[in-house]
């Protein structure tokens, strides 16, 4: 049955086609039926959720968990994407007090993710138990997921391996709009629907988000200072054209802190690790060759710019035996 998704889009692919006939089978699929979506705001989720409300409306209710792990402004730009330009049913929960409780003084990576991923569960429950009834719900499911799940059903509830995952629920039938795509696929078809550039080409983000890019304890603080670092890096990326051919880069901020000077006065601030790599898969990945220039201009931007920050590495591991994220 997967290879039968797949060999359908392969005989003759094209976005616009696509758009137009998933919307239809979702329309007959659903009907007059109320449809949910976790909404994370990545490509994945947010193509799935448009299809939907393309095809039945207010009918859809979609839940983003803002848990405060979000990159600088990622969440305002969510709300702003589908709740003012899509006109989508939106309800983005606020959440952030609630994780960065249950998360206080927790350094191990692995403990860690399992917080977040049972607290986003159970804020999703909660906010789909102040709906009401729920027939349907959106998966951002895409072909990857299905050939890594190992089933040959198409109908498995995605694993979610990041966020935790959705916890099965009889209640519900599933619409996994792009179930048979690649994310490249799933891009062009967002692109075809006029979602955001912005949001069409983000890099991948962890579900955990900077949850698993503050090495150690989680603190406001920390979040706050690695969001500005992460935002500078972004920027002078993008600004030099690079963010074609690399595929994935951010800061990382560390545990420990360490001697500085600024303006002949000691600081004693936080480094923070810069990560750029080239993969094709992310199975393996190179660390990206920006010019040592372009480093200088970045660290210089940092530390200038983000005063509890003294120190600016640049990882040059590959994958493996690194990984990706820190943790
Ligand atoms: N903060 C969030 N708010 C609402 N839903 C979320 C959030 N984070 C993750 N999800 C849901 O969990 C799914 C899997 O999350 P994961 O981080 O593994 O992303 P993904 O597989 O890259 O998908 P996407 O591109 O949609 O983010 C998402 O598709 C989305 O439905």
């Amino acid at each position: 049955m997967n290879k039968d998704i797949r060999s359908k889009i392969e005989e003759n692919w094209n976005a616009e086609e696509f758009a137009k006939e998933t919307i239809e089978a979702i329309k007959e699929q659903i009907g007059d039926g109320k449809a949910i979506c976790a909404l994370s705001g990545g490509v994945d989720s947010s193509v799935s959720a448009v299809l939907v409300h393309k095809a039945i409306g207010s009918n859809l209710t979609c839940i983003f968990v803002d848990h405060g792990l979000m990159r600088k402004d990622e969440g305002d730009q969510v709300e702003e994407i589908f709740k003012n330009t899509f006109d989508m049913n939106l309800i983005r929960v606020n959440a952030q007090e609630r994780f960065l409780g249950k998360l206080a003084g927790v350094k191990d990576p692995e403990q860690k993710r399992k917080i977040i991923g049972e607290e986003f569960i159970r804020v999703f429950e909660e906010e789909k138990a102040k709906i009401g009834k729920i027939d349907f719900l959106v998966q951002g499911t895409i072909y990857p997921d299905i050939v890594e799940s190992m089933t040959d059903s198409g109908e498995v509830i995605k694993s979610h391996h990041n966020v935790g995952g959705l916890p099965e629920d009889v209640d519900f039938e599933l619409v996994e709009p792009v179930k048979a795509l690649y994310k490249y696929e799933v891009r062009e078809v967002g692109r075809v629907l006029g979602i955001a550039d912005k949001l069409v080409d983000r890099q991948p983000f962890p579900g955990p988000g900077l949850g698993v890019r503050v090495v150690g304890d989680i603190t406001k603080e920390k979040l706050d200072i690695l969001r500005e670092a992460d935002w500078i890096f972004r920027e002078e990326i993008e600004a030099a054209g690079l963010n074609k051919e690399i595929w994935q880069y951010f800061a990382t901020i560390l545990d420990i802190k360490s001697v500085g000077m600024t303006n002949e006065k000691r600081t004693y601030g936080y480094p923070v690790v810069l990560r750029a790599i080239y993969t094709k898969d992310a199975m393996t990945a190179e660390f990206a060759k920006i010019p040592h220039e372009l480093l200088d201009k970045i660290a210089k931007r940092i530390v200038h710019e983000v005063e509890e920050i003294n120190r600016v590495l640049y990882d040059v591991t590959s994958k493996p035996p690194a990984t990706i994220e820190f943790e």
